[in-house]
């Protein structure tokens, strides 16, 4: 791979540029950035990774084998429509994009052009990304390569059906958040209960740290692995208890059925604006 050229500069182009950098894939002059209007944030990115930052979308694109979109889905139309221009069949463009087809992409950039329809999440910065990608059929074998190296530099990558995307958007690419929400509520409670701020984060971090380690190493499935945890009129049943009588595994259950349903709804709607604007008038 000679150059990627990302367009958006927001916490998903961050994460994955950290967790490139981290395992020396691409050498930071091929890393090439942009947003739509925040300068000070692509100085930014330029000083502390030392990546190459530009507003001229001729040295953005010149050269580029990989295109990665990481705008908002709402802003994909937008930013195609200014880019597509410097679109070539050659390019390979990586879409990091919640809900949005191949085809909405192929329909913007109107030519046809190998896609990649990705879902990492945040923990690329720490290699730890999971990744579920899907291709059409004009990426080449040696495109394919280079995709499965890329995101395999920041964490796991598996290939899926581009119909289950919205799944593992709704699993995996908002999956941090969910234990993110955890781990405020582990917080809060450790002080309610007496214990001192920095040591029980090391210890919530360790917690969440070896229970992973345990699901991913251990030929006991996650219930089983709780069931041992749970001794009979012990500690765990009690705390267990409570998280029943609030349903918090349903409402963990509903809340990944949510995030799935939107991921599809957001993707609709993009997919019947362009409908209604190719409408003749
Ligand atoms: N944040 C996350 O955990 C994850 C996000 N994603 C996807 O990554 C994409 C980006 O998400 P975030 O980084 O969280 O968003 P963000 O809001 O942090 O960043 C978006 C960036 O796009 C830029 N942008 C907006 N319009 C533009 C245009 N017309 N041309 C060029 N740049 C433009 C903004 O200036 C900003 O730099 C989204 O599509 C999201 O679905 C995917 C997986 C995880
Ligand atoms: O919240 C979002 O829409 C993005 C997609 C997956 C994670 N963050």
């Amino acid at each position: 791979m000679k150059k990627i050229a990302i367009i958006g500069a927001g916490s998903m182009a961050e994460a994955f540029i950290s967790g490139i950098l981290e395992n020396g894939f691409i050498d930071k002059k091929n890393i090439w950035i942009t947003n739509n209007s925040n300068q000070e944030r692509l100085a930014n990115l330029e000083t502390r990774y030392g990546i190459q930052t530009t507003y001229n979308l001729n040295e953005l694109f010149n050269q580029a084998d990989i295109v990665m979109l990481a705008m908002k889905p709402k802003d994909v139309a937008t930013a195609m429509q200014s880019i597509r221009e410097h679109l070539t069949e050659q390019m390979l463009v990586v879409s990091v994009l919640a809900g949005v087809s191949m085809i909405t992409i192929e329909t913007l950039a109107k030519i046809p052009l190998p896609i990649v329809r990705s879902m990492p999440n945040t923990s690329a910065a720490v290699a730890k990304s999971a990744t579920a990608v899907a291709v059409n059929q004009r990426v080449t074998e040696k495109q394919l390569e280079t995709i499965k190296n890329l995101f395999r530099t920041v964490g796991l990558a598996s290939f899926v059906e581009e119909e289950q995307l919205d799944a593992v958007t709704g699993l995996s690419g908002s999956g941090p958040a969910y234990i993110y929400y955890l781990i405020e509520a582990m917080e809060k409670s450790a002080v309610e209960v007496g214990l001192e701020k920095e040591m029980a984060s090391e210890l919530i971090v360790q917690t969440l740290l070896g229970a992973a380690e345990m699901v991913k190493n251990s030929s006991k499935s996650s219930t089983q692995l709780r069931k041992e945890v749970t001794s009979p009129g012990g500690t765990t049943e009690a705390g267990i208890r409570v998280l029943e009588e609030h349903g918090v595994q349903q409402a963990f259950i509903s809340c990944i059925k949510a995030a799935t349903a939107q991921s599809k709804k957001m993707g609709a709607e993009l997919s019947s604006k362009l409908r209604t604007a190719e409408q003749p008038s």
